[in-house]
């Protein structure tokens, strides 16, 4: 809760007939009872509320109309407050209310008094405060799949969404995709992005995907940055991202607001929130594929993709089938994995700490990385590329996961790797080891219980900056005759499998999932690209504290 600092506007007004001794300061709208009597009374505590300026919604004059009173946007509400015979002045204050597990709601008290002057002036300072918030969004470009998760992105927004940003003054473009790609290319190449404060999303974490493709590559081509080049420096976008979720898993939305409720989501983008985000890019050969900003995983996850793909029919479901199969069919895939670890850095993917909202870690570490870039620009010759700080792990792997967030979703409320964080310049690198069904199972099963998923002999987890996979039919031939003494044998069957598939012998190789999309190939290099995006999000917030000095109800 914010310090309340000098006081804009203080009146006695009332809130259902009672007494309240209402204040305004630039942080803060309070109300407390007025006391009946100075008599304590077990049974009626004293009412005390209070509301950050920066989480009001809205103001709303309430007009009176023969007796009943009228709202500003034109609907009747019969809210006669009376005193006596005579009808008062009213206006309504919407704000965010906190619900639980992280859900915000849209709450609203409706203050009266008896002199119109006081009401109007308390109206127009509340719009004042308000208006001088210059990280609130006025234009907003909306992207909306209509073909995402259940097929509801349309209705989701029509009657969840539209309605607020109408009560926010909001003013929208909005786009009903007509194909896949349509919002990336249209974000790439028409968009007027000058007109906006920024971009929503309504959908799930593939057409999230799109909208960075198009508003990251827009971004690079305007500032003059090859976007091909896997050793440029990308410039930071700056329209700000908003998500609604719509989709089948919603992990973006989920892992950087803490749940995935389109009311919840929409009211940070009112309120004009900010969440830096880190983005992976991915290259094959210096030839660049796709970027991503939670998942990027191979072996088990890349063939719960592809397998659920062709199952689009069932709709989310279709992940807990392919996610069955694909643990039964029990594939490892082997390859080479180099990493460059981050250094000087706080924090571990095994330690206790979470990204939280304000997250000091991200913050540390951001401008490590601001700090470092500059350097790597000015001496090319100081990349710990060049001076052999790689690790290489050759090996026979159930998944390979890079996770740059938490990837927390329902399915796994802990997520991917717990301790990631969202804008630190790092992704945690995860190698499952080929185990049997029981032990990988195990690990699965820890992604949905308190139990550490990293403490097993066949997983282990890696902070790095950059990394890079090399399939096993892909190395060189001096590569492959190193291994030839331990597996010769096992390389002439899999060719043979490649032709027989039906044998049921490990395939050679796997595809990678992309945030939810399937990349084709399987060599890549990847590195990660700090705080290159913003969300209209705050992180996840802590849950709140229950005394809190400096909230003047407490005083
Ligand atoms: C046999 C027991 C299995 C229990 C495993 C539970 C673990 C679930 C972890 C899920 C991590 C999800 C990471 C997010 C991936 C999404 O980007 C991607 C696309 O999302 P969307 O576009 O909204 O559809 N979703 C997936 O790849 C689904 C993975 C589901 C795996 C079961
Ligand atoms: N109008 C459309 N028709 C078909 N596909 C679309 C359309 N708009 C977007 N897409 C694609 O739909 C895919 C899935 O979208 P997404 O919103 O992530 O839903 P889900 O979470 O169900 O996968 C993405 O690959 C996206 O590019
Ligand atoms: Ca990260």
């Amino acid at each position: 809760m914010e310090r309340p600092g000098r006081l804009l506007l203080q009146s006695e007004l009332r809130v259902r007939n009672a007494a309240y001794d209402v204040s305004l300061s630039r942080s803060l709208l309070t109300w407390k009872r007025r006391a009946a009597s100075p008599v304590y009374h077990p049974f009626r505590p004293s009412v005390c509320h209070s509301v950050p300026v920066s989480e009001i919604i809205s103001v709303r004059e309430e007009e009176e109309e023969n007796g009943s009173r009228q709202r500003d946007d034109g609907s009747w509400k019969k809210i006669r407050e009376r005193e006596g015979k005579d009808c008062r002045q009213a206006f309504t204050v919407l704000y965010v209310e906190r619900c639980q597990q992280h859900r915000w709601r849209c709450a609203e008290v409706t203050f009266t008094c008896s002199d119109e002057t006081v009401c109007q002036h308390w109206v127009s300072s509340i719009r004042e405060q308000l208006a001088s918030n210059t990280s609130r969004p006025k234009h907003l470009l909306v992207y909306i799949n209509p073909y995402g998760g259940k097929h509801q992105g349309k209705r989701i927004y029509e009657q969840k969404v539209a309605p607020l940003f109408t009560q926010a003054g909001i003013s929208t473009s909005v786009i009903v995709t007509e194909y896949a790609n349509h919002a990336r290319d249209h974000l790439k190449m028409e968009a007027e992005l000058k007109k906006f404060d920024g971009v929503v999303c309504v959908g799930g974490d593939g057409m999230f995907s799109e909208i960075i493709h198009g508003l990251i590559w827009r971004t690079q081509i305007d500032c003059g940055v090859d976007p091909n080049s896997p050793e440029e420096a990308l410039s930071p976008c700056s329209l700000r991202i908003g998500i609604i979720p719509a989709g089948s898993t919603d992990c973006i939305c989920f892992a950087t607001v803490g749940t995935n409720d389109p009311v919840t989501s929409a009211l940070h983008i009112i309120v004009g929130d900010s969440q830096p985000l880190d983005v992976c890019s991915v290259h094959h050969n210096n030839m660049f594929l796709r970027y991503s900003v939670s998942l990027l995983g191979y072996g088990f996850y890349g063939d719960v993709l592809s397998d659920s793909e062709r199952k689009r029919w069932m709709g989310p479901a279709r992940y807990d089938f392919s996610g069955v199969k694909m643990f039964l069919t029990h594939h490892y895939y082997e390859g080479t994995v180099s990493y460059l670890p981050a250094r000087g850095i706080i924090g571990t993917p095994r330690d206790a700490t979470r990204c939280r909202s304000g997250c000091v870690i991200c913050q540390h570490n951001g401008q490590l990385n601001s700090e470092r870039s500059e350097k790597y620009e000015m001496d090319e010759a100081s990349d710990s590329e060049s001076s052999g700080e790689w690790r290489t792990i050759r090996g026979k792997f159930l998944a390979i996961n890079a996770a740059s967030m938490s990837c927390a979703c329902p399915r796994s409320p802990k997520g991917l790797s717990p301790a990631a964080h969202l804008a630190d310049g790092t992704t945690d690198l995860i190698l499952v080891r080929k185990c049997s069904r029981f032990n990988f199972l195990r690990h699965l099963l820890r992604h949905t219980s308190k139990d550490d998923q990293f403490d097993l002999t066949f997983v282990e987890v890696h902070r790095v900056r950059r990394f890079r996979f090399m399939p096993r039919h892909c190395q060189s031939d001096s590569d492959l005759e190193l291994d030839l003494h331990e597996n010769s044998k096992r390389q002439i069957f899999s060719q043979i499998c490649k032709d027989h598939p039906a044998c049921g012998c490990a395939p050679a190789y796997s595809s990678w999932n992309c945030d939810g999309e399937i990349l084709t190939h399987t060599a890549i290099d990847v590195r990660v690209h700090c705080q290159l995006i913003k969300l209209f999000a705050r992180g996840i917030e802590e849950l709140p504290v229950f005394e809190d000095l400096t909230n003047p109800c407490a005083i």
